[in-house]
């Protein structure tokens, strides 16, 4: 993920600021270095860098914290509030009918952005469709096909017509009951004159309410032509980052976003149509930092559940707040937590997780949870419904047996009892609280994260199950 260490390192920082009710000069010099060295290492535009530099420089300094406030606090609520300056807004992307055209260079990820995001749409009630106009790639045709149908929406496309214009003008026709056009373009390697000739006819045709630029995220400072280029063409309104998942980068997308004065509408973290999330820059600075992101974690919760066929009702946390923790309960988030996407994206979700917790872990630490996550299902899959009711009376035969039935070791098993006592415990603790003292230990968990300042924007919702 894009400037991946930087919650560590700055949480570092800041530490030293503990205690601390004044900054002096010196600690802010600190915190910005870090900040710099992160930010050039993203790839972040020497000339933005400075600019946020001594932005936060001069806040600290001046601004004087409100009464009470920790030294720590002080800098990281402007670190934050600059940082989210620096992301800027989000595209604007009202949920109605609505045409959007894609650009960018080849294997920037249109293609698969297109079926994300109509995925995206359709998960918001709407009725997306898939328009291909690739008629240069041998494949395209096929690829999108695929990914329209995993995303269960509609799709057109024409593999024997060379003429992308008269695809883009059926395409409309043939999908007239769709609600949100997508219109994917053909890339090419480089920026050459008769893919802009063509990205034009086509915006003649299409008439889009938006264009939104596809950069991979590893791009680096080549946007900035790039972005220019298609800014002249068609103009630019947004910017879609992909492949946030695989690089450390990510900088040199928002140069594109500076030059083209547009803003970041979606991130692309994987390669399936559901890793896609809707930009939002206070949830994705506050994940940075390691403060969490509670909406979209609300936000992959509920679709979670919406794949496991499990409705509000059913995973009513103040239900389980109530009753006894079995193991069928435990069992049931595992899989919805299985539906939320890789362990490492979630975790960095959970404030007071991400970042910190997560960097003190093994490079590996991770697979082996979601490793031991699938043996446990298959270790749950051996127990009697009476052992899924009541794990604790579960005795030393009864591991014998259920390991032999599972197949794995006597061991795997134990350590499934004793997660579930630990997941038991932690929602003891819950229980018995009410809203407002669920709320100060979101906060307190917030704060545990590196968070400080609590209140802070965007963080409200609400995450659910101990997971
Ligand atoms: N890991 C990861 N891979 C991605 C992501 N988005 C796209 N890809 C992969 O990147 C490669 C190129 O993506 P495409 O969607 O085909 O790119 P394109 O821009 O349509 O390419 P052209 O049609 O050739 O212009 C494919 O292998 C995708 O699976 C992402 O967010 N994460």
């Amino acid at each position: 993920m894009v400037l991946d260490d930087l919650g560590t390192s700055l949480r570092g920082t800041l530490d030293t600021l503990r205690g601390k009710s004044r900054v002096t000069e010196e600690d802010v010099d600190k915190v910005v270095k870090e900040i710099q060295r992160s930010l050039i290492q993203a790839d972040v535009d020497i000339a933005l860098v400075q600019d946020l530099s001594s932005r936060i420089k001069e806040r600290s300094l001046e601004e004087e914290p409100p009464g009470g406030t920790s030294a720590r606090d002080h800098v990281l609520k402007i670190v934050y509030e600059e940082m989210v300056g620096l992301v800027g807004d989000s595209t604007d992307l009202p949920l109605e009918e609505q045409t959007i055209m894609l650009a960018g260079l080849q294997g920037s990820g249109k293609t698969t952005s297109a079926a994300k995001m109509a995925w995206w749409f359709s998960k918001k009630g709407l009725r997306p469709a898939v328009i291909q106009t690739d008629t240069f790639r041998p494949g395209a045709y096929d690829q999108a096909k695929q990914m329209a149908d995993r995303a269960e929406v509609e799709y057109y496309g024409d593999p024997d017509a060379d003429d992308p214009v008269q695809i883009a003008r059926e395409g409309l026709e043939a999908t007239s009951d769709a609600d949100v056009h997508i219109v994917d373009t053909a890339g090419r390697h480089a920026l050459e004159d008769d893919l802009i000739d063509e990205i034009e006819d086509i915006e003649s045709v299409v008439d889009p309410d938006r264009n939104l630029l596809v950069l991979d995220a590893a791009i680096g400072q080549g946007a900035k032509d790039q972005a220019q280029q298609f800014d002249e063409s068609i103009g630019i309104d947004g910017v879609v980052i992909t492949k946030l998942d695989g690089t450390a980068k990510g900088g040199g997308a928002l140069t594109a976003v500076d030059q083209t004065d547009s803003s970041i509408a979606f991130l692309g973290t994987g390669e399936e149509v559901a890793d896609v999330e809707r930009f939002e820059p206070d949830g994705f600075i506050s994940r940075l930092l390691g403060m969490g992101d509670l909406r979209q974690l609300a936000e992959r919760v509920e679709r979670a559940m919406e794949e496991t066929g499990q409705s509000e009702d059913d995973w009513d946390p103040e239900d389980m707040m109530s009753g006894s923790f079995t193991l069928k309960d435990m069992q049931k988030q595992m899989e919805a937590m299985n539906n939320m996407g890789p362990l490492d994206q979630v975790m960095d979700m959970i404030p007071g997780l991400g970042g910190g917790l997560m960097d003190q872990l093994p490079d590996d630490a991770m697979d082996v949870t979601e490793e031991r996550m699938r043996d446990f299902d298959v270790v749950m899959d051996s127990m009697t419904d009476e052992e899924m009711e009541y794990p604790r009376a579960i005795g030393a035969d009864q591991i014998e047996r259920i390991s032999r039935g599972s197949g794995k070791p006597e061991e795997r098993v134990r350590e499934l009892l004793q997660q579930h006592k630990m997941m038991e415990q932690t929602i003891k603790q819950f229980q018995g609280m009410g809203d407002g003292d669920m709320q100060r230990m979101m906060k307190k968990m917030q704060q545990g994260g590196g968070g400080g300042g609590g209140g802070m924007g965007g963080l409200g919702g609400g995450g659910q199950g101990p997971f």
